[in-house]
């Protein structure tokens, strides 16, 4: 009988093997997702500070809907949203709490438009410390702030935005005795640059002519850039996608400078857009996100709300979902291949940064009027 004959098979020298041998390295936190490329996010650091939840290895999709929608010859959707707190902010978090531990800091403190904070406080929980996360009084989904007061994060809300929250930690946090585990925190950057190398190696090492991701912080469109060149410098890929950062319109500070050629940033006072995820008027790190421009040939975009919800829907009706900051990606390569500046025979891959239960008041605010609309008109 089969059953007999398989059993047979399982004597004492092959189970060695391979549990001993090949699975055991393949169950260790090192072997998967964000920590198999600590060489080059930080070589030094001791294993045993490592605070993970298995981070990273998120899904690479493939989507035919996306691809007509955006009207490009291929598209993959890259769901960041598969991350343990259901953002990609999991794949820098881990990399900045464990540093904070290794110094020996327990007190973790961010500025947030949610997902930061959900991220931190479930990280310092599991690092046996204590997470101190400002968040404005408005504009955060509600559904953030229950998961980061469920992680047991302590809140400070406050009148104003993101960019006032860490205005103050600039300033306060060392008197407090807090370490920031914001993107200005470059821990988070080496490793948010895993996200690059995870789509490098999935495709192994050619990657699509775009990648394609909102911008808000713009820590993410720095670690790409980052990541992008390290990958060029050590031979693992000979072409560099170009990169399309996407802004909100009503909180586009990084777009306007680019197309207007200025020098520096002028902050917009009062960001302000319904993917809540990206009120952010004064990206910290706008200077890394033009070397990443320089390097990639990149180009910058904005999208109304309108386009960031219609895309929304295409992407939550593949069955991948997102939150609705995510689809500013899908938005923007629509609005690319429109003006020709993607052409339509090129590819992308599409950032998916939240989960699509990350913003539960958004859902049931657009579901009747965008599935209605767009999908059944
Ligand atoms: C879901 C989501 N998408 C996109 C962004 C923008 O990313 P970044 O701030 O790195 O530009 C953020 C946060 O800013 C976010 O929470
Ligand atoms: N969307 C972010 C805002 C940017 O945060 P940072 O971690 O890059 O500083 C959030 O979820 O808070």
């Amino acid at each position: 009988m089969q059953i007999e004959q398989d059993l047979a098979r399982l004597d004492g020298e092959y189970l060695k093997t391979l549990f001993h041998e090949r699975l055991s390295d393949r169950m260790s936190a090192l072997a998967g997702g964000v920590w198999r490329y600590k060489e080059l996010i930080h070589p030094e650091l001791p294993l045993e500070q490592i605070v993970t939840k298995y981070e990273g290895n998120t899904g690479l999709y493939r989507s035919t809907s996306g691809a007509v929608y955006a009207g490009a010859r291929g598209v993959w959707l890259k769901a960041l949203s598969e991350n343990p707190s259901g953002s990609f902010k999991d794949n820098g978090m881990t990399a900045s709490v464990s540093h904070g531990r290794w110094l020996g800091m327990n007190r973790f403190a961010c500025s947030s438009t949610g997902n930061t904070s959900a991220s931190l406080a479930m990280y310092a929980a599991i690092a046996g410390g204590e997470a101190y996360v400002y968040l404005p009084e408005e504009g955060v989904a509600a559904s953030k702030i229950r998961q980061t007061i469920a992680y047991g994060g302590k809140l400070v809300r406050f009148k104003g935005t993101y960019d006032d929250g860490l205005a103050y930690l600039e300033q306060h946090a060392e008197e407090l005795g807090m370490y920031v585990c914001n993107s200005v925190n470059p821990l988070r950057i080496e490793g948010q640059k895993s996200i690059v190398f995870e789509i490098a190696q999935y495709m192994n090492w050619e990657l699509p002519d775009w990648i394609v991701l909102p911008g808000g912080a713009l820590s993410n469109t720095a670690a790409l850039g980052k990541g992008l060149e390290e990958l060029k410098t050590l031979g693992l890929i000979q072409k560099v996608p170009r990169v399309a950062v996407v802004q909100a319109e009503g909180a586009s500070p990084f777009h306007r400078m680019v197309e207007q050629r200025a020098e520096s940033l002028v902050a917009c006072e009062k960001p302000k857009t319904e993917a809540s995820a990206l009120n952010i008027g004064n990206p910290p790190s706008w200077r890394k996100a033009l070397r990443t421009l320089a390097f990639t040939d990149g180009v910058t975009v904005s999208v109304t709300d309108e386009q960031i919800f219609a895309a929304k829907a295409v992407i939550d009706r593949s069955g991948i979902g997102c939150e609705p900051a995510s689809a500013a990606s899908l938005a923007g390569l629509k609005q690319l291949t429109a003006s020709g500046i993607v052409d339509r025979e090129e590819t992308a891959v599409c950032l998916l940064t939240g989960n699509l239960l990350k913003d539960l008041d958004a859902l049931q605010r657009y579901e009747q009027e965008v599935f209605a609309e767009h999908l059944f008109g």
